[in-house]
């Protein structure tokens, strides 16, 4: 087994956020000073900023919250794919790529190269995707992108379609580093019970 790798945008001040969503911002709320004996932090965030899973509430009035999904799915083996800056991902992109038996898929796209800018432009997924996806067993869809949908789609086709098949959604993974293979995952969302979504830590480790 190989080292456990983080794939996890780093949360602080400057990380961009979806145009007109809740800006980053850590603080000591309650200072050493003030308090006593500790210095105690205040977090205000999206939960759809940096790395991250979208609970289907986001996109659904009546959809499922973070809670609620089966926490099992974001632990265990996940296959790494490449991509290279695709116009759109579909079937097509899949091509000689054995999908039995996993459950869990990563696409590197390179698209978004730089970190500190929310992009402009971003390849999707195209909706017909899910159901290819679900028939080789695939349970969630990482991604190395902001959304699976255009970004001024509103009614988010890839979203639902993704969701209708039943595949979770892990957005905002940092894979330029990472070479196509088997992989152990961890991205584990927070017990947060209301929420359409929540940030994670995502690691990887060769399984091979
Ligand atoms: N934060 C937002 C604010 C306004 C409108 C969309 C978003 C999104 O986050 C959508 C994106 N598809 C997402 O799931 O991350
Ligand atoms: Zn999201
Ligand atoms: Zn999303």
């Amino acid at each position: 087994m190989g080292n456990w790798m983080d794939i996890s945008q780093v949360l602080n001040d400057k990380i961009p956020v979806w145009p007109g969503d809740t800006p980053f911002e850590y603080k000591v709320s309650w200072g050493m000073e003030e308090s006593g004996s500790v210095n105690v932090g205040q977090v205000t965030m999206s939960t759809h900023t940096g790395t991250h899973i979208d609970a289907p509430f986001h996109f659904e009035n009546d959809g499922k919250k973070v809670i609620d999904l089966d926490f099992n799915l974001y632990i265990g083996p996940a296959l790494v794919i490449h991509v290279p800056k695709p116009a759109s991902i579909g079937v097509r992109d899949l091509e000689g790529i054995e999908l039995q038996g996993v459950k869990r898929l990563l696409i590197r796209t390179d698209s978004w190269t730089d970190k500190t800018v929310f992009p402009e432009n971003i390849p999707h997924i195209e909706p017909e995707f899910a159901a290819y996806l679900a028939e080789q067993g695939v349970q969630l869809l990482g991604l190395d992108l902001p959304s699976v949908d255009p970004l001024d789609s509103k009614e988010l086709p890839a979203h639902h379609e993704l969701n209708n098949q039943g595949i979770h959604i892990l957005e905002g993974l940092v894979l330029h580093k990472i070479e196509p293979g088997e992989y152990e995952l961890a991205a584990l969302p927070l017990p947060l019970e209301q929420a359409d979504g929540s940030p994670v830590r995502a690691v990887i480790r060769k399984i091979k």
